[in-house]
């Protein structure tokens, strides 16, 4: 299954929380702006969230590589996720792997309201390492997607970000410039 739609029990929305995850440029944002369009052509009401760090494409809108978009509200924590309006049915977050360790209470906190909450992140950062609160999410998540870009020096499928530029710190805001999609034996190759 590729994705899911809003989960129904009883004749009730019954939460659930999805995780898109993967390397950079395989597709999650895509993936993401792609199941809350669905939802909002079902006229399900959806909230974005982002978090205020990530200003790479826009401070305030979602942006893919492509530059498919969608506004969001940019949050200085998960907390802060928890004062959004009452009538919300489906809360979409891209770039989780910048939040702090408590977004997954707060997706379980959404989920357990009857919120269908879907995720996008990085499971892994530069140097292949499990990225911020990405394993905890998918960990409890009813369904995780890991979706692959393709690999820039041999055309595999990549599940891996390779930083280009000599910079160690794990928070680098970057694209093309900084980073390149590279499956496991070209990510371990090094050069
Ligand atoms: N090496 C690559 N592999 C796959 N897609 C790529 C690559 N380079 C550029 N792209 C573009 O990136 C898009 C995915 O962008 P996006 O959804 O923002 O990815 P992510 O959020 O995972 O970084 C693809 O649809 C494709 O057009
Ligand atoms: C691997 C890695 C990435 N980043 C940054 C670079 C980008 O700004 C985002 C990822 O964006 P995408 O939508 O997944 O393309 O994360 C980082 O700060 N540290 C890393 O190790
Ligand atoms: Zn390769």
């Amino acid at each position: 299954m590729l994705f899911s739609e809003q989960n129904y029990r009883r004749g009730e929305f019954c939460g659930s929380i999805e995780v898109i995850c993967g390397s950079m440029f395989s597709g999650k944002t895509e993936e993401l702006l792609r199941r809350l369009k669905r939802a909002t052509i079902a006229k399900l009401k959806v909230e974005i969230f982002k978090p205020a760090t990530d200003t790479r494409y826009n401070d305030r809108d979602v942006v893919s590589h492509d530059r498919n978009s969608i506004p969001s509200t940019p949050v200085d924590n998960s907390a802060a996720i928890l004062l959004l309006n009452t009538d919300v049915q489906v809360v979409g977050i891209d770039e989780a792997q910048f939040f702090d360790e408590n977004l997954p209470e707060v997706c379980n906190i959404l989920a357990q309201r009857g919120i269908r909450v879907i995720v996008a992140g990085l499971d892994m950062d530069f140097s292949g390492k499990p990225f911020g609160p990405m394993p905890n999410l998918m960990a409890i998540a009813e369904l995780v997607t890991k979706v692959n870009a393709i690999c820039v020096r041999c055309g595999s499928p990549a599940a891996y970000s390779y930083r280009t530029v000599a910079d160690q710190s794990k928070v680098l805001l970057g694209e093309k410039d900084s980073y390149e999609p590279r499956c496991r034996p070209c990510f371990h190759a090094r050069d």
